[in-house]
């Protein structure tokens, strides 16, 4: 990703570690002093953002172009507010348990904002708020939960390869393939790349 990409994208996509204190769930929870995360490091973690158009998302040729190339043939929308949300107080519940899914998740916020919080490599929470126009997609296998920020509102598409699987696995669930393939896979990168650093 570019420079003049990236601090597009980082306009509607902002990531920091949290304090891990437990009240409100919809505040920032920023350390202090607060600790920013690129979207580099989200990408060592194999969490991918881009910004695009969220005002003509129908039209969008960058949307359709990432569709194409990633296989996302299904597409739904989902309004997190309790007015359009049946369930709603059910629903929130369970987006804020540590889960994982066997395949990506990807999220496109249309309207609103919300935190999406997904643990690093040594396991610490990351807080990654996505604004309007912020795509976002986590692999499968991460562990990760889902707020509203204190203006409780987001309208997401969601994207899936071929039929959606919506099932999250609470945490604890290593066992899983799924699991044991992200483990693999990132954690070598990051142990290849402290090789190469030291070499
Ligand atoms: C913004 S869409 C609702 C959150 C969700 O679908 C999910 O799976 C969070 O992990
Ligand atoms: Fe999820």
């Amino acid at each position: 990703m570019g420079e003049a990409v990236k601090d597009q994208t980082e306009e509607v996509i902002q990531a920091w570690y949290l304090d891990n204190k437990e009240e409100d769930q919809k505040l920032p929870h920023h350390k202090d002093p607060k600790e920013f995360v690129s979207l580099d490091k989200l990408a060592e973690l194999g969490v991918l953002c881009w910004r695009l158009d969220a005002d003509n998302y129908e039209t969008d040729e960058e949307l359709k172009k990432i569709r194409e190339s990633r296989g996302y043939s299904y597409m739904d929308l989902c309004e997190v507010c309790p007015e359009k949300l049946p369930n709603y107080e059910e629903k929130v519940k369970m987006f804020f348990e540590e889960h994982l899914h066997i395949d990506e998740e990807i999220r496109y916020c249309l309207a609103g904002s919300g935190y999406f919080d997904v643990r690093d490599l040594n396991d610490v929470w990351i807080r990654v708020w996505v604004k309007k126009g912020g795509l976002i997609v986590f692999p499968a296998g991460i562990y990760h939960r889902f707020t509203v920020d204190s203006d409780n509102y987001m309208k997401a598409m969601r994207l899936f390869v071929g039929g959606p699987v919506w099932t999250a696995y609470n945490r604890p669930h290593d066992h899983l393939p799924a699991r044991k393939a992200y483990m693999k896979k990132f954690l070598k990168v990051i142990g290849d790349r402290n090789i190469d650093a030291s070499a």
